[in-house]
């Protein structure tokens, strides 16, 4: 780096990228402390399929269900690192793009800025009544041996105080998740979400290590107290175990047998514990290129989000959750990034419309479940970001 090569702040990078209406992804990987962002000159490209092995490098934002709204890459023509604070650019920008970045990052402040809106007037939301039914109905279709477990979700609207600030939002999550996966997205037409996410869906490492984990089982971490301690009911345990038949079945479908499996184990993320099995498979050793694209194709929904087996739980929850989960429970994260591939699953995560946030947050439905110790579980995970809001 010369001496005079310019460097700068986060939050300058993101309110420039704004300011010019630009789509912009930043993310901070689990106990790590560097923030990547992307950034695109384009509108986001819109993705049908995608294919991990020879995208270029980019963001990768998808929904629970491709229909309503849709994958969204965001090209990483301009990069940025909270570690080194430079700005690179890629082989395609034009020097006057460059320019029309470089003049935004110094314009002075207070610059003129709001983060992206949902294209659609309307956000479609889940009240308690509706989210309480739809466990009841849910209990006695798993007891009729319509399926195994569903997952229900629902929403919460909260005012955005005065005072909010998305990069000083994502800034407190930083430091207040450092175990979780943290992102800002916001893309024009789509939204802007935040969140902190527990669960990887796909993830590759520069050393190609592949690797994927199944979550579930969700109960309060209390202080001080040390997570080898946790005592986990029949219900929580049955569940998790759901989820690993899950991946384990999609191996198989892979005729795939070197994976290695860890776990269960009980991992905090925020203010909650769960179960978690993880999963990886070594592709140095390994001869299986498409292994990240495929189980993508295959994991995605996973049954910590939709349930089992598949087909009838996103029937179940098409039916009867009563709204459009949008971006939630989707996955997203940068593809062939200098740090590798890292998809997790969106949740414990808000979407910022102009003054409120939405919330949301679902719970693992089975046989025992009890409509009011759902509602809780879900008021619980909705703590993750409640908490950021009330930090302003
Ligand atoms: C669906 C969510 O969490 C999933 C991940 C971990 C534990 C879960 C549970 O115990 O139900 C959920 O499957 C959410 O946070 O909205």
């Amino acid at each position: 780096m010369g001496a005079d090569t310019p460097t700068y702040t986060l939050n300058q990078v993101i309110v420039a990228a704004l300011a010019l209406g630009f789509p912009v992804a930043a993310w901070r990987l689990p106990l790590t402390s560097e923030t990547l962002v992307y950034i695109s000159f384009d509108e986001a490209q819109t993705v049908t399929q995608p294919h991990l092995e020879n995208s270029a490098p980019g963001f990768l934002f998808s929904p629970f269900i491709v229909g309503e709204q849709v994958p969204v890459f965001i090209k990483a023509a301009i990069v940025y690192s909270s570690e080194s604070r430079l700005i690179t650019f890629d082989a395609t920008v034009t020097e006057a793009q460059k320019q029309q970045f470089i003049v935004a990052l110094e314009t002075s402040q207070p610059v003129h800025y709001s983060w992206h809106q949902h294209a659609s007037e309307t956000i479609h939301q889940q009240t308690e009544t509706g989210f309480k039914s739809a466990v009841a109905e849910a209990v006695k279709s798993i007891n009729a041996g319509q399926m195994e477990k569903v997952v229900l979700s629902r929403t919460a609207a909260k005012p955005l105080p005065a005072a909010f600030d998305v990069v000083a939002a994502y800034s407190f999550i930083l430091d207040t998740y450092p175990r979780a996966f943290v992102s800002l997205v916001s893309v024009p037409e789509v939204g802007t979400w935040l969140g902190a996410s527990p669960e990887i869906l796909v993830t590759i490492d520069p050393q190609k290590i592949f690797r994927t984990v199944a979550l579930a089982g969700t109960q309060p971490a209390i202080d001080g107290e040390p997570v080898g301690n946790a005592i986990w009911r029949q219900k929580e345990i049955e569940e998790q175990g759901m989820v690993e038949r899950y991946i384990l079945s999609c191996f198989k479908k892979l005729r795939l047998r070197e994976y290695t499996e860890v776990g269960p184990r009980t991992i905090v993320a925020g203010n909650l514990m769960h179960l978690r099995t993880d999963f990886s498979v070594d592709l140095k050793e390994v001869d299986f290129p498409t292994l990240g694209t495929d189980m993508l194709e295959l994991l995605h929904p996973t049954s910590a989000v939709c349930g089992l087996p598949k087909e009838p739980a996103l029937q179940f929850i098409k039916a009867h959750e009563g709204y459009n989960r949008s971006y939630y429970s989707g996955y997203l994260g940068p593809v062939n990034s200098e740090e590798g591939t890292h998809l997790y699953v969106n949740l414990r995560c808000m979407q910022l419309l102009q003054n409120e946030a939405i919330l949301y947050a679902g719970a693992g439905i089975t046989g025992e479940s009890d409509a009011e110790k759902e509602w809780q579980e879900t008021q619980h995970k909705m703590q993750t970001m409640g908490k950021v809001l009330s930090e302003f």
